[in-house]
C-alpha cells in the first residue's frame, strides 16, 4: 500500500458523508413542457428509480471509489451528494464544503475560461480577492494558455475537464467528488491530477471518485462502493470488493448478447416497478424490535421533495401567471408600468392609454368647472354683503 493512503473506518473518525436510504426517481416525461404540465396536474409519467435506497457512511480522510456498470447510478449519486440535484427520499448528510469535478460540470459555454473561473469560484464559496490571488495558478494548472480568454463552448472535452478540475482543486474543498474526470485529459495532465489527489489524501480530505479504470481504483481507493442498477451491491475494503466486481464483470462478459440484454432488461424493469414499500419490506426483516421498525419507516419514507405540488402551491402559480399575463398585456398596450402602479384598476378594466387620456381630460374639465362655479358663488356672496 502506498504511504499516502489512509487506513480506514476508525469508528472514532469524523463522519463526512452519511447516506440513509437515498432514492432518486426520474420521471420519464418526453419533454420539459410535459414535466411542467405533469407537475401542475395529477398526470404522472412512468418512473425510473436511478437510486433505490442507497446507504453508506464515509469518514474523514477516506478515499472511496464508486464503481458499477453503465447506468448503475454513479453520476446520479455524485450529483445528489454535491447538492446539484435533490434526493427523492431518504437523507444525504454532508459535513463540509463539497466540490464536484465532472466533465462540463457548472461551466458556461458562452463565457470565457477566465470568466468561468470567477463564476465557479464564487459558486464554490471563494471570495473575489481569493479568486484574484489564485487566478494565475488555476490558469497555469489548467494548461489552457491563451485559450483561457476563448469561450468555453469552443473547448474540447479534455480542455473543459482540465479547466473544471483546476478550478475545483484550487477551491480547497473538504470533500472532493470526482466523476470520471481523472481520465479524460492527456497522460501528462492525468499524472498531474493524480498527484493533486494524493496531496489531498495526505491532507486528510475525503474523496469520492467514479472510475471505470479498475487498476486506478485498486491503487487509489481505501474502500469501494459498488452500485448495481441503483442499489449498493457491496461496500467495503478495496481489494475485497474489487475481487467480487472483477468476478461479476468476467461472468457477465461470458453471457451471450441476448442473455446480457435479458439480464439488463429484467433489472431495468425492477427499477421502473420499484416502490418505497418494497424497500421497507426488504429492510424491515433485518430489524429486531417494533421501535427499530418505526425508526426505519421514518427514514425510508423521509420525503425531501414530493414530486407533486400541494394545492396552495398550484394556486400561487396560477395567480402569478395571471398577473404576469395582465401586466404584460397592458405594457404591450403602451400603458406604462407607472400608470399600472398608480391606477391598478387598469389591469382589469381593459382601458387603453387613449381612454385614460380622455378620462384625465374629463377630470380636468370637471375640476375647472367646479372652480369657476365656486368663484361665481364667492362673487355673488361678496356683492350681497356690499
Ligand atoms: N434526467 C434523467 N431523466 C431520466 N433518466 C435519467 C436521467 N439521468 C439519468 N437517468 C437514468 O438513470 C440511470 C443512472 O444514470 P447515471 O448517469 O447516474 O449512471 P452512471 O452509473 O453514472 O452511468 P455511466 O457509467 O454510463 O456514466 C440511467 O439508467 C439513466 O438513463
Amino acid at each position: 500500500m502506498d504511504e499516502w493512503r489512509a487506513t480506514v473506518t476508525d469508528s472514532d473518525k469524523k463522519i463526512k458523508v452519511q447516506a440513509s436510504f437515498v432514492t432518486k426517481r426520474y420521471e420519464m416525461a418526453p419533454t420539459n413542457a410535459d414535466k411542467m404540465k405533469a407537475a401542475l396536474s395529477n398526470k404522472t409519467f412512468p418512473s425510473f428509480w436511478a437510486l433505490r435506497g442507497v446507504s453508506f457512511t464515509a469518514y474523514e480522510g477516506e478515499t472511496i471509489a464508486v464503481v458499477g456498470t453503465n447506468g448503475s447510478g454513479k453520476s446520479t449519486l455524485m450529483k445528489v451528494m454535491s447538492g446539484i440535484i435533490p434526493a427523492t427520499s431518504g437523507e444525504m448528510k454532508v459535513n463540509g464544503a463539497v466540490s464536484l469535478i465532472a466533465i462540463n460540470a457548472g461551466l458556461r459555454g458562452n463565457m470565457s475560461g477566465r470568466e468561468n473561473i470567477r463564476l465557479k469560484g464564487l459558486m464554490m464559496g471563494m471570495s473575489n480577492q481569493e479568486i484574484d490571488q489564485k487566478m494565475d495558478d488555476i490558469i497555469a494548472f489548467s494548461e489552457l494558455g491563451d485559450f483561457i480568454d476563448q469561450q468555453v463552448k469552443n473547448y474540447s472535452s479534455g480542455m473543459k475537464s482540465k479547466l473544471g478540475f483546476s478550478i475545483s482543486v484550487h477551491a480547497d474543498p473538504d470533500i472532493l467528488i470526482i466523476d470520471e474526470a481523472l481520465s479524460v485529459g492527456d497522460a501528462t495532465f492525468n499524472r498531474k491530477s493524480l498527484e493533486k489527489i494524493r496531496e489531498f489524501q495526505a491532507q486528510g480530505k475525503t474523496i469520492f471518485f467514479v472510475s471505470h479504470d479498475l487498476q486506478q481504483v485498486r491503487e487509489m481507493a481505501d474502500r469501494v462502493l459498488w452500485l448495481h442498477f441503483g442499489k449498493v451491491r457491496m461496500f467495503g475494503p478495496t481489494n475485497e470488493v474489487m475481487d467480487h466486481y472483477d468476478e461479476f464483470v468476467n461472468e457477465y462478459k461470458q453471457l451471450s448478447q441476448s442473455e446480457q440484454a435479458q439480464y439488463r432488461n429484467e433489472l431495468r424493469d425492477a427499477q421502473e416497478q420499484f416502490t418505497l414499500d418494497d424497500l421497507y419490506h426488504e429492510t424491515v426483516s433485518d430489524v429486531a424490535s417494533t421501535q427499530q421498525a418505526k425508526q426505519l419507516k421514518k427514514e425510508i419514507y423521509y420525503e425531501q421533495h414530493p414530486s407533486k405540488m400541494a394545492r396552495w402551491e398550484k394556486w400561487i402559480i396560477v395567480v402569478l401567471a395571471c398577473l404576469m399575463i395582465l401586466v404584460g398585456d397592458k405594457i404591450a398596450l403602451n400603458l406604462g408600468f407607472k400608470t399600472i402602479v398608480e391606477k391598478p384598476a387598469t389591469l382589469v378594466t381593459g382601458w387603453t392609454p387613449k381612454k385614460l387620456h380622455a378620462l384625465d381630460e374629463r377630470h380636468a374639465k370637471e375640476t375647472k368647472e367646479k372652480a369657476a362655479l365656486h368663484k361665481q358663488q364667492q362673487n355673488g356672496k361678496r356683492k350681497e354683503s356690499e
